[in-house]
């Protein structure tokens, strides 16, 4: 068996955190023969919570599993770590403002990232998880100059899941059917899942839905669906979170073949999306790397939410710009 690889997992005590570790320990983020070592990074308020979980970790006795470490000091967690997901965030509370938001998360990406480019190991990647995970992400980025930009990366794969899940719902086919969805921009309600290349055991998706359902109920439910899960659970959604937090890594370092997914990735400017902005993408994983897919037609329906979605990435990064931040 190789060498096992450290995947440090921030916000380890919480929702999300619970149900990542355990499939990461059994071996479902980096595959069967890979063996992890687990970091696991909260504040302390969080610490009794990850020390249970990770008690927990123990008692599954994973074979892949070759040990788990509770901290509340970043570079401690991140020290030799080939994967770090990013999942602890300071959540919006009563009377915070998003430019309060964004300066309490300043106050975590910024010195994570710090200490990701410290003490983290020459392969690592970096999955954003923790809200706004663009944005976060463009922090933590910019306070890591060793680190090239590519390797961090935020969440818009539980979008893109949803998407597909959506569309595969309103047609009644499975999910396997359905391949070339696009969610663009940022990881909020005003980013774009898109349609338009989509397509359904092989026909385009757009001959199968109508142009009302699309804009009036697809989009919006899409876009949304975040704040639907916490409204019918009572909190925000954390397995199918974590799910697609596995998915992300997986698809990373494994690739994706022909296939595309969606990942928010360093814009090298495509798509008119402004450089070193970290934006959803179509994307496909070559040789560990990201790839930004080439060549779509951008109609003007899509043309002017891409644009949307993307102006609200530059008011986040200009108010966090404004804080010091970057
Ligand atoms: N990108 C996505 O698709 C997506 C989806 C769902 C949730 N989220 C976001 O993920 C984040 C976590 O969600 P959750 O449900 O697990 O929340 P949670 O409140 O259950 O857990 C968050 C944990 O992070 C810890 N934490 C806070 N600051 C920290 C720091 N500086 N270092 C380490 N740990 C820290 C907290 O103590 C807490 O245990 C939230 O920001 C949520 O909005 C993103
Ligand atoms: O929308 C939220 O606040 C939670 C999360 O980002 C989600 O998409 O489920």
């Amino acid at each position: 068996m190789s060498t096992p690889v450290t995947v440090a997992v921030t916000g380890a005590g919480g929702q999300i955190g619970y149900a990542l570790l355990f499939r990461i320990a059994s071996g479902q983020l980096l595959g069967p023969d890979v063996p992890v070592r687990l970091r696991l990074l909260e504040i302390p308020a969080g610490l009794g919570a990850a020390e249970g979980t990770a008690l927990e970790l123990q008692d599954g006795a994973f074979p892949l599993l070759h040990g788990v470490d509770v901290t509340d000091d970043p570079r401690a967690a991140f020290d030799g770590a080939s994967v770090a997901l990013l999942v602890g965030a300071r959540p919006r509370t009563a009377g915070m403002e998003r430019a309060d938001l964004l300066e309490a998360n300043g106050g975590i990406f910024g010195p994570q990232g710090a200490a990701l480019n410290d003490v983290a190991a020459d392969d690592l990647r970096v999955l954003v998880v923790g809200n706004p995970a663009n944005t976060n992400a463009l922090i933590a980025s910019a306070h890591a100059p060793d680190i090239p930009a590519e390797r961090f990366t935020a969440m818009t794969r539980l979008d893109h899941n949803r998407a597909v899940a959506q569309l595969a719902a309103k047609l009644g086919v499975p999910v396997h059917a359905i391949e070339g969805v696009i969610v663009w921009g940022n990881h909020s309600a005003s980013q774009y899942p898109d349609l338009s290349h989509a397509t359904v055991n092989g026909r385009p998706a757009t001959e199968l839905v109508d142009e009302d359902w699309l804009a009036d109920e697809y989009i919006p439910r899409v876009a949304k669906r975040g704040a639907e899960i916490i409204a019918v659970r009572g909190s925000s959604s954390a397995a199918s979170a974590a799910s697609a937090a596995i998915d992300h890594v997986r698809d990373w370092v494994d690739g994706t073949g022909d296939r595309w997914t969606s990942a928010a990735v360093v814009s090298d400017g495509s798509y008119g999306v402004p450089e070193g902005l970290i934006s959803s993408f179509p994307v496909r994983s070559v040789d560990g790397r990201w790839e930004i897919v080439q060549g779509l037609t951008i109609d003007a329906f899509s043309r002017e939410r891409i644009d949307a979605s993307v102006a609200e990435l530059v008011a986040e990064r200009d108010a966090v710009r404004a804080l010091g931040l970057l």
